[in-house]
Formats: C-alpha cells, sequence, structure tokens
C-alpha cells in the first residue's frame, strides 16, 4: 500500500504506530477527520493476517468512525485503533498502560473507548495513563460498557425502518431473523422479545444461541441458514460484509436492520438492495447508540441525558429515509450525504477568526 497516496485519497490526517517491546504492544491509531472535534472511536484487538490488513481496518474504520459521529449529530471527529493481537492470549497491564501513554501524547486529537476484543477492564487501564478514554468502569462516574446502550438504539432504529416498509412501527408478531447474538444483539433480542417481536437467530458460539432460546423462546438455525430464513426483518449483529453477491439473492426480508459495523461488502451491495426495495437502515446510523452512550462522558455523565440522545436514532433514521426518497438514492448514500453535509456545514462556520475557540477577551 503506498500509504500518502492512500492517506491522500480519502483525507486522512494522521496514522500513528505504537510499538512497545516489553509488552508486545503493536498498535495503530489512525485518525480520518477532526472537523467536529477530537476523534473519538473505539480499540479493536485482533490477529490480523499482515500488518496491512490491521492498516487497512484501522483506516476504513476510522472513517466510519467520522461519518457516524457526524450523522450522529455528536461534535466530534473520526479516528480508531487497532492492536495487532489476540484478545484470548495477547493481553497484559503494560500493554494497556503503554498504549494510554501513547494516547496522552497525542494531547486530545485522539479518544479511544471499547470495540471488538476490548473491555470496560481494559479502558480502566488505559485511564491509569490518559484522561482520553470513555467506556471506562462506572465506579469512576462513567458509562461503562457501550453495548447495552449500542442495542436500545439498534432497537429504536429498527421501529423507524420498519414504519417505511410495514407502514407502523410496531413490531409485536414480526419475525426477525438475528445474526449474532452477542453483546449487543443479546439485548437487542430483549426488547425485540418484550415487544412480541418472534426471533429467529443464529451464532457460532453454541450457548449464546442457546441463551437466546431459552430466555426469548428463539427458533434458532445454523450460520449459513441465516439469511433465507422467512422473516420480516434481518438484523445483522455480527460480521460486516455480510450483504454481499452470495447473500442477497436468499434474503426473504423487507428490512435490514442491525449493529453490525460495514455490512455492505461493497456499496453496489447497497444499490442492488435498494432496487430490490428492501428498506435498509445504515448501519453508521443505526449502531451509534454506543459511542453516543461514551460521547455522554465528556460533558461529565448522565445517563438520563445520553439516552434522550440514543433515542434520536429513530428519527435519524427517518431523516436517512427522507433524504433517500428526496433525492432519489439509496440509503447508504442518503447517510453518506447526511453525514457530510453536517461536516461542510461546521467547516464553513469556523470561517470567522477566534483566539483558540474563545473570544479573544475571554482571559481577561
Ligand atoms: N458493542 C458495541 O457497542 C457496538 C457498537 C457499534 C457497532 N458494533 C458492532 O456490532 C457487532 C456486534 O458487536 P458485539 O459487541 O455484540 O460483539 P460480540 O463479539 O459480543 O458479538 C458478536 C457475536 O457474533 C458471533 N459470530 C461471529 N461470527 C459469526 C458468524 N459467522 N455467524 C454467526 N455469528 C457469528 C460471535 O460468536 C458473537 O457471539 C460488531 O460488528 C461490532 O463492530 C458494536
Ligand atoms: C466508541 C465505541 C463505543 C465505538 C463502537 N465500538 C462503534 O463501533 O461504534
Amino acid at each position: 500500500m503506498e500509504i500518502f497516496t492512500y492517506l491522500e485519497k480519502y483525507d486522512y490526517e494522521q496514522l500513528v504506530f505504537c510499538q512497545d517491546k516489553q509488552s508486545g504492544l503493536k498498535a495503530i491509531i489512525a485518525i480520518h477527520d477532526t472537523t467536529l472535534g477530537p476523534a473519538l472511536g473505539g480499540t479493536r484487538m485482533w490477529t490480523y493476517s499482515s500488518e496491512e490488513a490491521a492498516i487497512e481496518d484501522a483506516l476504513r474504520l476510522a472513517k466510519g468512525m467520522t461519518y457516524k459521529n457526524a450523522a450522529a449529530g455528536l461534535n466530534l471527529g473520526g479516528g480508531k485503533t487497532v492492536i495487532i493481537g489476540d484478545p484470548r492470549k495477547d493481553k497484559n497491564e503494560e500493554m494497556f498502560r503503554a498504549f494510554g501513554r501513547y494516547i496522552q501524547g497525542l494531547n486530545g486529537r485522539y479518544i479511544t473507548a471499547e470495540d471488538v476484543g476490548t473491555t470496560v477492564a481494559d479502558m480502566d487501564l488505559i485511564h491509569e495513563e490518559t484522561d482520553y478514554v470513555t467506556g471506562i468502569s462506572p465506579a469512576f462516574g462513567s458509562s461503562g460498557n457501550p453495548s447495552p446502550v449500542t442495542a436500545y438504539g439498534v432497537y429504536r432504529g429498527m421501529k423507524a425502518a420498519a414504519k417505511q416498509a410495514f407502514g407502523t412501527d410496531e413490531l409485536e408478531g414480526k419475525v426477525i431473523a438475528v445474526q449474532g447474538v452477542g453483546n449487543v444483539a443479546y439485548n437487542l433480542c430483549r426488547y425485540l422479545h418484550e415487544e412480541g417481536a418472534q426471533l429467529i437467530v443464529t451464532d457460532i458460539n453454541k450457548e449464546a444461541v442457546q441463551r437466546a432460546v431459552e430466555e426469548f423462546g428463539a427458533k434458532a438455525v445454523d450460520p449459513d441458514e441465516i439469511y433465507g430464513v422467512e422473516c420480516d426483518i434481518y438484523a445483522p449483529c455480527a460480521l460486516g460484509a455480510v450483504v454481499n453477491d452470495e447473500t442477497i439473492p436468499q434474503l426473504k426480508a423487507k428490512v435490514i436492520a442491525g449493529a453490525a459495523n460495514n455490512q455492505l461488502k461493497d456499496t453496489k451491495h447497497g444499490d442492488i438492495i435498494h432496487e430490490l426495495g428492501i428498506a435498509y437502515a445504515p448501519d453508521y446510523v443505526i449502531n451509534a447508540g454506543g459511542v453516543i452512550n461514551v460521547a455522554d462522558e465528556l460533558y461529565g455523565y448522565n445517563q438520563e441525558r445520553a439516552l434522550k440522545k440514543v433515542d434520536q436514532i429513530y428519527a435519524n433514521i427517518e431523516k436517512v429515509f427522507d433524504i433517500a426518497k428526496r433525492d432519489r438514492i439509496p440509503t447508504y448514500l442518503a447517510a453518506d450525504r447526511m453525514a457530510e453535509e453536517r461536516i461542510e456545514r461546521m467547516r464553513n462556520s469556523r470561517s470567522q477568526f477566534l483566539q483558540n475557540g474563545h473570544h479573544i477577551l475571554s482571559r481577561r
């Protein structure tokens, strides 16, 4: 990969490589765009097949956070970290402490939180070295694990998408196919079950499936079967790239609404499902509940205020569908337009002079 060519093409600001021999830390922090504010995005720990794959993932995820934060109405830019390693066996205290010191070195340009492979306990270790971390333990007056709040946002966004497809946002009696019943989807299933939806679930983790069957009366299917089941709504809550050439012909659902990041394998798949009349709730708009929740820590965490903001995911999904109808475009493009327009408006509003972000006389 020609790194500077790539950074220039997609307008990235900064790429930081962090190495600590003693702890084994190998981390890549990507900062995409800080027009709206400091870059906020989680830290993913994963066993990448190559360094290039890790760099690509960090870059792709950081750009995704720029769009997610902008579309959610947050005054935050987009960034993300990947740590190369196996989260089940390569973690140690020194690693997260060393990483925290690297974050501190960026002096607030980047703020981290949980992502796949990292936990609240990891964030607490980072917090030993820097304040630029969110999703730390509630014992610190903080917001803790973002997953249940992400689930609430997905639930609200799914209702808004259902309204587009079925004329009502009632989910009672609707058949919903949930792919992956991990941290987010377990909580999502609880909301859906409480509203009277019928659940079909799958996961490669048998215990996770069993729990959903026992607690929510869900029907279990094998991982490969989930795409083709008879259902009203398909909720991808495991992996990315699940809407692709192989899966689209199998889909019976009228709505796609789930937590997973980067659900469309390629943008052309967003065009295809649009032509098929499937109502797609763009991933980064519907799954913004976690980042909205952790971002509230920057104002002194208030759960009520955070959940009120997460509730707005319903209106944000409605807005995406309105833009799609107005401009006759697929919803994934409408979401991009919504995010990009906000960034541009804010960039332009900064053309007036302000001393250090404050009025020139404010230090008197
Ligand atoms: N946790 C959050 O707050 C948050 C926020 C935004 C987006 N997301 C995204 O939502 C998705 C789920 O996040 P999570 O925190 O619940 O992760 P998780 O790891 O707790 O859950 C994912 C589940 O998917 C299962 N899975 C993996 N491969 C599968 C396959 N091929 N078929 C079926 N199941 C499979 C795993 O066994 C696991 O139970 C991820 O894509 C994540 O990036 C999470
Ligand atoms: C900041 C985190 C809560 C971000 C979350 N991992 C996401 O992808 O939205």
